[in-house]
């Protein structure tokens, strides 16, 4: 049975071993599993093969943006490898994503979900201005999401904080919100935060929670508290 939970654990780990351990203390009817770059770089796509068949569904978390033959091949690639989540740098614009959307409705078998990405979680008003965008960060999430919609991608990374805006706007889109933090904890690099509960009252459809569980002392109990506390 597919996983109702709308926990993604971000596993960013520096080795597969890591990885799966924390892995086999988890239960995938309480979350899915989000691997990203630095576990991917070192270990690569064996090490989603042995999160799959632990069970779990799969968030490959790679981020492409390039030229669109690349960007679509990449994902072609993804889907290949079964993950049930993909995604995309919307500002790789809207070529490259109805690229990316065209060689997934032509793969055969289970298509994972096509998400872009809108403004990174970990960038504040002050960050966009030193990249030249002179706009508030609902604002340019807003009008990638506009992209993103036109080019049928299924929904968008992006801070719960932009939720409400984002449901109104593009109700189509799924959203999916790292930048989780329980009341409490720290804030690390994260910029646009919310609590879980504030998230998925906000409209969040899947929460990305990564060291507030993976660095607890008791990373499963503190999976199950979020989970229960929703
Ligand atoms: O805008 C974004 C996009 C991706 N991420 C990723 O989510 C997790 C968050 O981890 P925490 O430890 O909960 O901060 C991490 O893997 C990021 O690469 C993001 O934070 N913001």
């Amino acid at each position: 049975m597919a996983c109702q939970s709308p926990i993604l654990v971000a596993l960013d780990y520096p080795s597969q071993a890591q990885a799966l351990a924390l892995a086999q203390q988890l239960d995938p009817s309480l979350c899915r599993l989000k691997v990203g770059k630095e576990l991917f770089t070192r270990s690569g796509p064996q090490v989603v093969e042995a999160l799959q068949a632990q069970g779990f569904e799969v968030f490959l978390d790679l981020k492409f943006h390039d030229i669109p033959n690349t960007t679509a091949m990449a994902v072609k690639a993804a889907a290949e490898l079964g993950v049930w989540m993909v995604n995309v740098h919307c500002s790789g614009g809207l070529r490259m994503m109805a690229a990316c959307r065209e060689v997934l409705d032509q793969h055969n078998g289970t298509k994972p979900l096509l998400i872009g990405v809108t403004v990174l979680t970990s960038m504040e008003q002050s960050d966009l201005a030193g990249i030249g965008l002179d706009v508030a960060p609902q604002s340019q999430v807003l009008r990638l999401a506009g992209l993103a919609a036109e080019a049928g991608l299924d929904g968008l990374v992006c801070s719960a904080q932009e939720a409400p805006a984002l449901k109104a706007a593009q109700p189509a889109l799924q959203l999916v919100t790292p930048g989780i933090r329980p009341a409490g904890s720290a804030a690390d690099d994260q910029r646009r935060i919310l609590t879980p509960q504030q998230a998925l009252a906000a409209g969040s459809d899947y929460l990305v929670i990564g060291r507030p569980i993976t660095q607890a002392a008791d990373p499963a109990a503190a999976l199950r508290e979020i989970v229960s506390s929703l």
